[in-house]
């Protein structure tokens, strides 16, 4: 039997259709039917439950996960779930585990940079889970610069084998998802050295663990690298150190898509060139795009919710107080990260159309696209993954003491997300790369090469540099074209100031360096006016819905115009806008705030989110908020017991003692 709606007269205030919005949000009607059969089957299976996760010691959780896994598996494989279903499935499971790094890292590495005859051997081994694969990249001494990685790969002509070994303890494998305990296989990268000759580091499929009886291969050390931030969170996941004593593998066993190194110990280039690597980074790039969109909207469901049913101040004439969501100051900090959720969402959906353009090229050998698709998507990444970690914690925030408990579900969004800042590229690490792309574009414009895709407008400099914003009223900000030529001019200006800076420079690369925070800011801009685009492109789309596109065309401005409002020394100091239309801005941004309020629960209920895959008392859907956390506090172990094990053989003899020496 459902049970009183607590938000219901919230839900009466809605201007729009929120069903056609569940379509939006999900992509397609389709992707829509799926994920919420997924979400439903999720949450219905008891073997799926979450209860006392962030309760289990290490090992409990470790197992708790593996047998969460291995469930999930025999669910896929009874129901007979297709590759999508099955995706969304594990999301839904909502555990950070070895079957992200097998799924969503050695899989694709296999389909990127193997051969056809690779690809045909290992990939149906893979995708049977008749063997488990890790992505072992990093070492202890070395992250985010690869080529400082030094495990070597020597090719061995007598017996056709190559020899990985890690010669100091800094090359220590260390951070591999999933090959603490549970991999079979990894994707190792190792120098690669044929005839006493280096080759770059290359990409190595190697055998970590027996098939029978799962104990490591002679010659490898391997384990787990110990607890991680967060109680719960990402320590459900196994990340491993591993070492390899001349450990030996068949010639074949090295990716040989980009380079092969034949019988004799000879590499040859193949005609795919080194940068086809970078399709495989935009796979995975736009898939951490696409998750930071969802994590972010479950941060602000959970925030958005409790703040209309928490009460505060406000009732002068003893009447009902009033609601959070009310105060301007919420609105304005939770509005733009609702904003930035759908933003991040359409962002996401336009990469996933990127990357299958991205793979038709490549199949029909055109690879021109591959550096901009490859900037761009690093710099997606950055931008997506370091705003969302900050508005999780701003959504605890928002949910003043109550975010700060496990039941409000947001700690330990927040401890399982914020990696995401640092894996598959460090956010500030990849801006530079970004920055050295813009940097190297705005140089080529003087040799007549045409920038493309998301860096096009630059071709259109002159114009940007000169160009005046065409503000007179607030509601002038509600053009696209307005706010679009705003965003282009800054990132214009930002890109050509700083290349002028450079030039000053007799060194470039000490240029660079010196200039870096600098560069890295340019990046920022260029990344945020792609967010702002797509954005823009989708509200052309035709949207079905009653009042559907109203709603989006409030998000998208209240995303763009709360950027420009945090970012206005940019937009100020590059002279694309006057102070007096920034102060507009912030009047049409105001309004917006209003506009967006009455549809503030609609809008997070067209996310779809069942109570379970949200895990937080405060974000339950029935606003049931005070009663739950009731009842949640007396699960903890500490009330276990009124009095609390230790009293008698601490706290009592300690109180006996004061006692004591009161008397004296
Ligand atoms: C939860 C988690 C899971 C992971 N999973 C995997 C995995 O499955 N497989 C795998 O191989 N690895 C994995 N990693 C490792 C991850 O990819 C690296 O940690 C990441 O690439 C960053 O490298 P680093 O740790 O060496 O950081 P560092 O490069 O040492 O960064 C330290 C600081 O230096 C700064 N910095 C570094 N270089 C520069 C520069 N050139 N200019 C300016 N500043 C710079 C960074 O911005 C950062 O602030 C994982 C990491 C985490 C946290």
């Amino acid at each position: 039997m459902k049970g009183v709606d607590h938000l219901a007269h919230e839900r009466n205030k809605t201007e729009f259709d929120v069903d056609a919005m569940k379509i939006v949000w999900a992509g397609s009607r389709h992707a829509f039917e799926l994920s919420d059969r997924m979400a439903r089957l999720v949450a219905s299976d008891p073997a799926f439950q979450k209860d006392g996760r962030i309760r289990l010691g290490r090992k409990e959780l470790f197992k708790n996960t593996l047998r969460k896994a291995a469930h999930a598996w025999k669910r896929i494989l009874e129901l007979h779930l297709t590759e999508e279903e099955a995706g969304w499935l594990r999301n839904f499971v909502d555990e950070p585990s070895f079957t992200d790094l097998h799924w969503g890292m050695f899989v694709p590495a296999i389909k990127g940079q193997g051969t056809d005859e690779q690809q045909q051997k290992w990939l149906p081994l893979a995708y049977k889970m008749q063997i488990i694969g890790s992505y072992a990249q990093t070492e202890l001494g070395h992250g985010s610069n690869v080529q400082g990685l030094e495990t070597t790969a020597t090719f061995d002509p007598e017996t056709d084998e190559f020899v990985i070994h890690s010669p100091t303890l800094t090359s220590s494998k260390w951070w591999p998802g999933g090959l603490g305990k549970v991999s079979t296989h990894a994707i190792v990268y190792a120098r690669l050295i044929t005839n006493g000759q280096e080759h770059g580091v290359h990409g190595f499929i190697v055998q970590l663990r027996s098939l029978d009886d799962h104990m490591p291969i002679p010659g490898i050390t391997i384990g787990d690298i110990g607890m991680k931030f967060g109680n719960g969170a990402y320590n459900t996941m196994d990340n491993g150190v591993l070492t390899f004593d001349h450990i030996r593998i068949p010639r074949n066993q090295m990716l040989m898509r980009v380079l092969q190194v034949t019988r004799e110990g000879k590499c040859v280039k193949s005609n795919v060139p080194r940068q086809l690597i970078y399709g495989t980074m935009v796979f995975v790039r736009q898939t951490i795009v696409a998750d930071a969109s969802t994590a972010l909207a479950r941060a602000v469901c959970i925030a958005t919710r409790y703040s209309a049913v928490r009460r505060q101040f406000g009732s002068q004439d003893g009447g009902m107080e009033t609601q959070v969501i009310d105060y301007k100051t919420q609105q304005s900090r939770l509005f733009p990260l609702l904003a930035s959720a759908y933003a991040f969402r359409f962002v996401g959906e336009w990469l996933k159309w990127l990357y299958t353009d991205v793979t038709q090229r490549l199949q029909a050998n055109d690879f021109s696209i591959l550096p901009e698709a490859h900037a761009c998507t690093a710099g997606l990444k950055s931008l997506t993954t370091t705003a969302t970690a900050d508005a999780i914690e701003e959504c605890r925030k928002l949910c003043g003491g109550h975010g700060y408990l496990c039941a409000s579900g947001l700690p330990e969004l927040f401890a399982v997300y914020v990696p995401a800042c640092t894996y598959e590229g460090d956010n500030v690490v990849l801006l530079l790369q970004v920055a050295r792309f813009l940097m190297k574009t705005v140089s080529q414009l003087g040799s007549g090469k045409k920038p493309v895709g998301t860096t096009a407008y630059l071709g259109r400099v002159q114009d940007l540099l000169q160009c005046c914003c065409d503000v007179q009223t607030a509601e002038d900000w509600l053009k696209p074209s307005v706010v679009l030529e705003a965003f282009e001019a800054r990132s214009a200006r930002m890109c050509v100031a700083r290349a002028q800076n450079l030039s000053k420079f007799e060194n470039p690369e000490d240029g660079f360096a010196e200039l870096s925070a600098d560069l890295v800011e340019a990046s920022v801009a260029h990344c945020q006016l792609i967010v702002v685009s797509k954005f823009i492109d989708k509200l052309q789309q035709d949207i079905p819905g009653k009042g559907v596109n109203r709603q989006l065309q409030n998000l998208c401005y209240i995303y763009a115009l709360n950027l420009l409002h945090k970012y206005l020394g940019d937009f100020l100091s590059t002279g694309c806008i006057t102070p007096k239309q920034a102060s507009l801005a912030n009047d049409q941004l105001r309004s917006l705030y209003s506009q967006i309020r009455p549809n503030a629960i609609a809008l997070v209920d067209a996310f779809n989110y069942t109570d379970h895959y949200l895990g937080s008392v405060l974000g339950r859907y029935d606003g049931n908020v005070y009663p739950k956390l009731y009842e949640e506090a007396w699960k903890d172990p500490l009330n276990d017991s009124v009095v609390p094990d230790g009293y008698h053989e601490y706290i009592h003899p300690m109180l006996k003692q004061q006692l004591r020496n009161a008397r004296l």
